[in-house]
């Protein structure tokens, strides 16, 4: 029988059938698939695996997880086990929603960048949702013209929403809707919040965010599939904070900033790296004002943290 995994608390499994049906599983032994990396997880949220009904305690619907079937993509952050290990946050994405805020608490536009491009390598298309519009005056809005021009213009989908007054709700669900989407963003920008109003009875628990630091408590613990009723499914995943740029080597990074990748062929060089290299296309572009300069920032800075011996 087929099934999808819906939760994973360590060693069981929610998984649900294709009819609805769901079961508690366990992995049957040890095996190894998918092993083209080193994660701490064998099995993750999205995944989709065979299992068989163990019918030994009339009481739970108990199966075991004989099989994986082979992933479309999967996203990683690196694990608090080990600086090699990965920890598949999630598999099987159709795309995956990054919720931002400008304000309480604020997400920087690296941290965005870092987060499109990590997507990007993982072939995942991204909608940046920028929630809580409600608490901007007039005078503020004019810098999400500014964010949802550079953004759409590179090719995203940006929405303006507020989970408080279900702004931007409507057109939310039309864009997650027969899609498995996983849902991101700092802790507090407000995901369990949206995800009440996308699916009212659910009730997850949102807590206030802590006047003291400005940041949002912690409330979930395990990434988790919910099906959306309007059709779809949504992937909430525990106050990731950050996926770490894993797997990409130095002079790859530009081809994940989508707008420099029609330059990238232009320079000089083509292990160019686009700092300091002459006949660099991309510096060019930046400079004529076609690349946006704080994207070239965050290309930079991301492009330092990338470890050199590495690659
Ligand atoms: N004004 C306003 N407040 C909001 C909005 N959405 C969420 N909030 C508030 O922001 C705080 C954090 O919201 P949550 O939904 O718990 O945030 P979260 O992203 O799920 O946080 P974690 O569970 O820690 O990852 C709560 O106090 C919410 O009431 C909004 O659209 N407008
Ligand atoms: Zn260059």
């Amino acid at each position: 029988m087929q099934a999808t995994v819906y939760k994973s608390t360590g060693s069981w499994y929610t998984v649900k059938t294709a009819d609805g049906e769901t079961f508690q599983a366990r992995m049957k032994g040890i095996f190894k698939k998918n092993d083209d990396i080193t994660s701490t997880n064998p099995i993750a949220v999205g995944d989709h695996v065979t299992i068989e009904a163990d019918d030994s305690d009339a009481n739970a619907k108990n199966a075991m997880i004989t099989d994986i079937l082979p992933r479309t993509n999967y996203i990683v952050r690196s694990s608090p086990h080990g600086k090699n290990k990965k920890h598949i946050v999630a598999a099987n994405l159709d795309q995956a929603v990054l919720v931002c805020t400008v304000k309480e608490p604020r997400t920087s536009q690296g941290f965005i960048d870092r987060f499109l491009v990590t997507a990007a390598a993982y072939h995942i298309p991204v909608i940046l949702v920028f929630n809580k519009m409600d608490i901007y005056k007039e005078k503020e809005l004019e810098k999400f013209e500014a964010i949802e021009e550079l953004y759409t213009n590179i090719g995203y989908q940006v929405l303006l929403v507020s989970a408080k007054t279900k702004e931007g709700i409507p057109e939310l669900e039309a864009l997650l809707k027969d899609k498995t989407t996983l849902m991101s963003g700092h802790s507090g920008v407000g995901k369990s919040s949206l995800i009440n109003d996308l699916m009212p009875g659910l009730d997850i628990k949102t807590k206030e965010v802590s006047g003291w630091s400005g940041k949002g408590l912690h409330t979930t613990t395990f990434a988790e599939m919910h099906d959306l009723p309007f059709g779809g499914s949504l992937i909430d995943t525990p106050g990731v904070r950050e996926f770490g740029i894993v797997d990409i080597p130095k002079t790859e990074l530009s081809h994940y900033f989508l707008e420099m990748q029609p330059f990238i062929s232009q320079c000089q060089f083509n292990n160019c790296l686009h700092l300091n290299e002459p006949g660099c296309a991309v510096k060019a572009a930046v400079e004529e004002g076609i690349i946006d300069v704080d994207r070239y920032v965050s290309y930079a800075t991301i492009l330092d943290s990338i470890q050199e011996e590495t690659y």
